[in-house]
């Protein structure tokens, strides 16, 4: 038990010392910080009460019981007769939370009594999902819960359905940032994420009559067990203003003052690892009035706008943005983004400086991940507190700056790419505009010592792009203040360095590198397919594969296995029966639970190509109806296609594209030639509760987006770890799954990346009906016609691919998509080879746990290594003293 003497020997009195971090009047950086309230406080003092916390709570079933009877009691203050399922979660999750804290709170005190070097995840959105089953598999609770919980009359599996889904994020990057907090807790980093707590996270989506409506989504409402609001933990966060020049020391200081100020406060939501006691922490972070009193506006009798100025300050983590992969130039957007990185930058700080030490250790104690450019303005904002508030000089200033961050790249999609006008920009953040000035004309300087006279590469590299209005490209920002970027998959790495940053690249090659995303195989598999879990846990004689999953690549000798593939076969059959209800409660359809499970979910937009797979489904229907009857059942397999997905709401032709699907599924379903052979089905509100059901029940998923345009997708890997096999394009991770799983277990088909623009410049020089093979003119014809009705909207969408315009490359690929369809086809009517194929698949896909991800990052970019708490003793579980030693966090 490494270090518990050490714990056991210091004192308890610094427990809760922690420094209060605001209040009054909050005018100058300086007064942020109250002083230490802890050494007069006699709680503090109280030998006692340290000593009653000495013990964990117990994880026997009656001790657990109680806790839970306990909380129904006490915390929930309910009786029997008012009493619900619903409250049964509530206090199931917090007698979790009880557990979870008392890891949280010694995980935190042990990284502080190391004073180990710490890694920031920064990132606007944390698609978390659900908590409670993930927080009792980590804490390997999930049986002594079950088994509790079954005696006082319920069924964990329904408790669980209880849980509102946390739904702060899009999809793809804020999901990552949420496996890379469980890979980071498991790994045991010291790691913190940061990020925003929405009141409203995005919006559930209804279908009705074929068109999506979108519903504000206050998930909010009853409560939320998980976090743990610290009304002790709030910075001020200045907006507008001006900046004031004095002179002092013969140098000129910038001091940013007036505007308005609002309160960030703390919500801190512990994140437990698997088989460690380690648990993180993600530290969301609410927007709140100031609280000084503006006596002015209250005598001046206008009380209620007075007020409602207040309020205001609330509104601005309200809500989380809809769009996927779309920059919003709004201003709302940028306070968020300002409020994130303001008060982050605050914590990092305070932390930093709570013990005594020289600046140049910074870059030694923390390292800053940006997951993208939404939180890049933290490079401009450690920078004006280093220079403005701690009288760095900005050249050192900057070169701690510049070793502590690094940046993740997610797209090279030209609409995604984050540009603040600078009237916008100054007018929020003046003294952050002057700082980007300053900073871009010391880059330049250097970039034309190395280039002299390269006026094309100067402007390419500047920050401030030379448009009318002038902007603040972000990506260049946080190129130049991070010592790593980074792609999330070869094919995407390589892409930044030879297009979108290529001058970057010439640069600084080293600079740039690549980190393949992964996903977290304690939800994707262990959570999400309980039973497949179970067969690797009895085929390896353990569990230690959910922390390594390379151990299942062991299994390649059982892929010929005939039980091993029943097993297989018996569980996928298992988890299609539960998808089967979930539509049939979900869309009122019946499925074909024999049909090929072929699925499509992902966000809407036109780069993932969901127009290009309800295309095939409509040549695949007139092409039964062709048939004659009698042969339809030889010559096609039965096939259930679904779809899912939420397009933004601003964004009209994804939202036609979600009727064309529908149009088609109504037509499809209800026509009796038809029966079984094929039913179209639209998810709805697909998000990550959904996205475990979906998952482990789908044979076949499609991605199949433009080569090029995918910079890695992560439900690819999620598909394949779950035995799903893939129809695709070379675009993304699929390029390292065929490396993986072998190009034969994968459908690929379509134009490679070096081929696109060669397609492209074909395109706009040809007639389309020329160029579409004739399968796709008579689909694009029979829309026409108004075969599917909606006539006018989906006319409008046909067009966006008819007139020389086909961007996302429809057209050209069709031909080989059809073909990897037909393969499709072969490979399923032969059960046991595509019981084999999925095997290989599953098993080969240990590349993408995000636990490999996670540990090229700390190795490769933070350099930071794991600190694991000692786990206290499962017997006696005697209370590591850790109590007494330091002030957490
Ligand atoms: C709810 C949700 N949305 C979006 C995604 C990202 O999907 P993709 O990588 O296919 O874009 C995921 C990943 O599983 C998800 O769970």
């Amino acid at each position: 038990m490494e270090n518990t003497e050490q714990f056991q020997r210091f004192s308890p009195q610094r427990r809760m010392s922690r420094r209060l971090s605001t209040g009054g009047r909050n005018d100058s950086f300086s007064s942020l910080f109250r002083p230490e309230f802890g050494s007069q406080n006699s709680l503090i003092q109280n030998e006692k009460m340290w000593k009653l916390m000495q013990s964990y709570i117990k994880n026997d079933k009656e001790t657990i019981q109680q806790s839970i009877v306990n909380h129904v009691e006490y915390t929930l203050a309910k009786t029997r007769f008012d009493f619900s399922i619903f409250h049964a979660y509530q206090a199931i999750s917090h007698s979790v939370r009880d557990r979870l804290i008392e890891a949280f709170n010694d995980t935190a005190q042990y990284f502080t009594h190391h004073d180990c070097k710490r890694v920031y995840y920064l990132s606007i959105e944390f698609l978390m999902g659900r908590y409670l089953q993930n927080a009792l598999i980590n804490l390997e609770l999930e049986d002594n819960y079950k088994e509790a919980v079954l005696e006082l009359g319920y069924n964990l599996e329904s408790v669980y359905e209880q849980e509102v889904d946390p739904a702060l994020g899009n999809g793809g990057l804020g999901r990552l940032a949420a496996c890379f907090l469980d890979s980071m807790a498991t790994l045991n980093l010291p790691a913190w994420g940061y990020g925003i707590r929405y009141s409203y996270g995005i919006f559930r989506q209804l279908i009705k009559d074929g068109y999506q409506y979108e519903v504000p989504d206050y998930w909010l409402d009853n409560g939320n067990p998980w976090e743990i609001e610290r009304l002790d933990v709030n910075y001020p966060i200045r907006f507008y203003g001006y900046v004031r020049k004095i002179h002092e020391n013969g140098k000129e200081k910038s001091i940013w003052e007036g505007g308005e100020l609002v309160l960030a406060r703390a919500y801190d939501n512990p994140i437990p690892g698997y088989d460690t006691y380690n648990t993180i922490n993600l530290r969301l972070w609410r927007s709140l009035p100031a609280r000084e009193f503006d006596f002015n506006s209250f005598n001046q009798g206008d009380y209620f706008k007075a007020l409602e100025e207040r309020e205001k300050a609330e509104y601005i983590t309200s809500v989380l943005y809809p769009n996927d992969s779309n920059y919003s130039g709004k201003e709302l957007r940028l306070k968020q983004q300002y409020l994130l990185v303001c008060a982050t930058i605050q914590d990092v700080i305070r932390r930093f400086k709570k013990k005594k030490r020289d600046w140049k250790e910074l870059p030694e104690k923390i390292a800053v991940q940006l997951n993208d450019t939404h939180p890049a303005m933290a490079i401009v904002e450690l920078l004006r507190v280093l220079i403005d508030h701690e009288g760095i000089e900005i050249e050192f200033a900057w070169e701690l700056v510049y070793k502590s961050f690094s940046y993740t790249n997610h797209t090279i999609l030209p609409e995604a790419l984050e540009k603040w006008g600078i009237d916008l920009l100054g007018n929020l953040l003046p003294r952050h505009l002057e700082i980007v000035y300053i900073i871009n004309f010391i880059f330049l300087e250097k970039v034309s010592k190395k280039f002299p006279n390269d006026h094309h590469r100067l402007s390419s590299l500047s920050i401030i792009e030379e448009s009318n209005p002038k902007k603040i490209r972000m990506a260049n920002l946080s190129i130049i203040g991070s010592h790593a970027v980074n792609g999330v998959a070869e094919i995407h790495s390589k892409l930044l360095t030879t297009t979108l940053f290529k001058d970057f690249y010439e640069l600084r090659p080293k600079k740039f590198q690549n980190k393949t995303n992964g996903v977290t195989p304690r939800r994707w598999i262990r959570c999400c397919n309980v039973q497949l879990a179970q067969l690797y846990t009895e085929q390896l004689g353990g569990d230690t594969w959910v922390t390594d999953l390379t151990q299942v690549r062991c299994l390649e000798n059982m892929v010929e296995d005939p039980d091993f593939q029943n097993n297989w076969q018996r569980i996928k059959r298992q988890n299609k029966e539960q998808l089967k209800w979930w539509v049939k409660e979900n869309c009122q359809i019946d499925i074909n639970i024999d049909s090929l499970f072929d699925v499509q979910v992902k966000r809407l937009h036109e780069y993932k190509r969901q127009f290009m797979n309800i295309l095939y489904v409509i040549h695949r229907y007139l092409s039964i109806k062709k048939t004659p009857a009698d042969q339809r059942h030889a010559k096609f397999l039965p096939r259930t296609i679904m779809f899912g997905g939420k397009a933004a709401p601003g964004y009209i032709n994804a939202k036609r594209i979600i009727k064309l699907i529908c149009s088609v599924a109504d037509k499809v379903n209800t026509d009796s030639e038809i029966g079984d052979l094929m039913k179209i089905v639209y998810l709805p509100n697909y998000n990550v509760s959904n996205a475990q059901i979906i998952i482990p029940a789908t044979e076949l998923s499609q991605h199949i987006s433009t080569a090029g345009l995918e910079a890695s997708g992560t439900s690819n890997m999620k598909f394949v770890m779950n035995g799903s096999l893939i129809i695709g394009t070379m675009d993304g991770a699929n390029v390292e799954i065929a490396e993986e799983v072998g190009k034969e277990n994968m459908f690929i088909f379509g134009a490679l990346v070096d081929e696109i623009e060669g397609l492209r410049n074909h395109m706009r020089n040809t007639e389309p009906s020329q160029y579409f093979p004739p399968e796709l003119n008579e689909v694009l014809q029979k829309i026409d016609e108004g075969f599917f009705g909606a006539v006018d909207e989906l006319r409008e969408l046909i067009n966006t691919i008819r007139n020389r315009n086909d961007y996302y490359l429809l057209g050209a690929d069709f031909k080989s998509y059809l073909e990897a369809q037909k393969k499709v086809d072969e490979c399923y009517k032969n059960k046991s080879l595509w019981t084999k194929m999925s095997i290989r698949n599953a098993i080969r896909s240990s590349k993408f746990s995000s636990d490999r991800t996670i540990q090229q990052y700390a190795d490769e970019i933070w350099g930071v290594k794991a600190f694991q708490i000692p786990n206290p003793s499962q017997n006696a579980r005697e209370r590591v003293k850790s109590y007494d030693n330091v002030a957490a966090n």
